[in-house]
């Protein structure tokens, strides 16, 4: 049965997965498809090498012939473009010259023609069960230098890229930040595998952004920790096959990379939290769709200057509940949010029934800033209506207004204790399963989903998320905190938001632009009420 985010299979993103066949079915080409086709993508492949291959031993490993690795590659770009690639055992090292010489050149041919195609590289190495897949001790991985967007070695594969061992978290984190700058991409080291001493308690995997497309700037060359907690399985066959794999759907599905690394962390912990054992080895994991359960992704923590590990993941949740207990929860609907800029707009929506409205003035030299936002909290009294300050939270705490709004770019600079203490309701905006997972963590009063649809009103440095993203953090937030979309919703696009079951609506054009904004107000107002009952969308 199709559930109601999956992709209409005739849609559904084409992913190739470069990789080796596992006879055993736990990892490699087998894992990919699997994980491929549950995140509702179309699988390819190119198989690099067959192995002969157990839950308990590796028996045989066979290339196949620079020719057949050609032949594939050749033929599938001549029909099924894909929107992602993942690559994964690589056996030799000419394998590893011929597939970068390849991609190097077809990359050219689709940035030619405005196709972009992510690249994720799984270094493998070493199967589950310790047996030796490649056949250099060391491969180089030099020639894809500039070709990827992530490459994601486990703890043990980071050494022998680095040439050491990397007992001490700071040369785990030295290591990693290196190879971004080596091979000129993003890096996802995994310390899920039971390694040094200091990725025992959690599976803390440490992602360096480099140049990554899409993202909010205050996030590009940083790193952070993502932290989930330990599943104790034995069944971990294909783990890593899976990670990447699931990175490379999650792309194709238009997500940032970012995003693909959070979903796909949680997508392997469902994946081993349900996995089996059909052999005498290590089983594998189970295959459980796309995730939606907030308590599979990873707590971020962005790497401090000391760069620290993150303390264990139920005290990092523990602090967040603590800070809960400050902002104010919002019971009843926000319903059609007005977000305007300025006092006469403000009053005339609250004369036509805003229940919650915005005042957002973006210019800081303003000369009547403060005496805008005394009128427009002395209204929001007047009217029994919530009014929220944007940006300017100091103001909003002196003259004590409802609530105030921040994007993630404004909390560098904010106080969010001060606004807690004040009693004072904090929304959040969001563009995407990364911020919203940072967001959450500040346990805000409300987060706003944007730009859903391409906007004039603002500059974003995101694409529009459309309707079938909101719909997946609407799956991922829903009962956890009211959930607002804005951007680009005007009175046509309102039913199809509402089919989200987003909790409440946010505008500006619609309003602002109007003939007559009061009317235009009420029309909406009742358009979105048609049908709706908060919680129960
Ligand atoms: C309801 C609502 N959602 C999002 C925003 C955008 O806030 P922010 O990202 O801080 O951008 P600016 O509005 O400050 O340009 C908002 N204001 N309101
Ligand atoms: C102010 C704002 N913030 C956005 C976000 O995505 O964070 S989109 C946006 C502008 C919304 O204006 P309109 O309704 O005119 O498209
Ligand atoms: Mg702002």
């Amino acid at each position: 049965m199709i559930n109601a985010n999956q992709t209409p299979i005739e849609s559904r993103p084409i992913v190739w997965t470069i990789a080796g066949s596992d006879s055993g079915g736990g990892a490699g080409i087998q894992a990919d498809l699997a994980s491929l086709s549950d995140l509702d993508c179309h699988g390819c492949s190119v198989i690099t090498a067959v192995t002969a291959q157990s839950s308990v031993a590796v028996s045989l490993v066979e290339s196949v012939s620079e020719k057949m690795l050609l032949s594939q590659l050749d033929t599938l770009a001549a029909d099924l473009t894909p929107a992602a690639i993942k690559i994964g055992l690589l056996a030799e090292q000419s394998q590893i010259v011929c597939l970068a010489r390849w991609l190097k050149q077809q990359q050219q041919v689709w940035q030619q023609k405005g196709i972009s195609v992510a690249v994720i590289l799984d270094p493998v190495m070493v199967a589950t069960c310790g047996d030796a897949l490649a056949k250099a001790a060391a491969l180089d991985f030099t020639p894809f230098k500039g070709l990827l967007a992530l490459i994601t070695p486990n703890v043990s594969e980071l050494q022998t890229l680095a040439g050491k061992t990397l007992d001490k978290l700071e040369d785990c984190i030295s290591a990693a930040k290196l190879l971004s700058k080596q091979l000129e991409t993003s890096v996802l080291a995994k310390g899920g595998d039971y390694g040094p001493s200091w990725c025992h308690e959690q599976a803390n995997d440490l992602l360096v952004c480099s140049d990554v497309a899409g993202i909010s700037s205050q996030h590009q060359q940083q790193s952070f920790w993502l932290s989930s907690p330990r599943i104790d399985s034995k069944n971990n066959h294909g783990t890593g096959c899976t990670l990447s794999s699931a990175i490379a759907a999650v792309m194709a599905h238009g997500f940032v990379l970012n995003d693909a690394v959070v979903v796909a962390k949680a997508y392997v912990s469902a994946g081993l939290l349900a996995s089996y054992q059909p052999g005498c080895g290590a089983g594998c994991l189970a295959r459980t769709a796309w995730p939606s359960d907030l308590s599979l992704f990873p707590y971020i923590k962005q790497t401090t200057a000391q760069d620290s590990l993150p303390s264990s993941v139920s005290h990092c949740r523990q602090i967040a509940a603590t800070k809960q207990a400050g902002f104010i929860k919002i019971d009843t609907p926000l319903g059609l949010y007005p977000v305007v800029a300025d006092i006469a707009l403000l009053e005339a929506l609250l004369k036509a029934g805003a229940k919650t409205i915005q005042l957002r003035i973006k210019d800081t030299n303003e000369p009547t800033l403060e005496e805008q936002i005394i009128k427009a909290i002395a209204l929001g009294r007047d009217y029994r209506a919530r009014v929220f300050i944007n940006d300017h939270w100091q103001l909003a705490i002196k003259h004590q207004a409802y609530g105030v709004h921040l994007g993630q770019e404004d909390l560098i600079d904010s106080n969010l204790s001060l606004l807690r203490e004040a009693g004072i309701a904090l929304g959040l905006s969001s563009h995407s399963y990364f911020e919203i997972l940072l967001a959450k963590q500040h346990q805000p009063s409300y987060m706003a989903f944007g730009h859903i649809f391409a906007t004039t009103t603002k500059q974003m440095p995101s694409l529009p998320q459309g309707l079938n993203k909101l719909k997946r953090y609407v799956s991922l937030m829903k009962d956890e905190l009211p959930i607002v979309a804005i951007g680009g919703i005007d009175a046509e696009r309102l039913q199809s938001v509402k089919t989200t079951g987003v909790d409440d609506i946010a505008m500006v054009r619609a309003l602002s632009e109007a003939d007559d904004p009061a009317a235009a107000f009420q029309a909406l107002n009742s358009a979105w009420l048609e049908d709706t009952s908060y919680g129960t969308q």
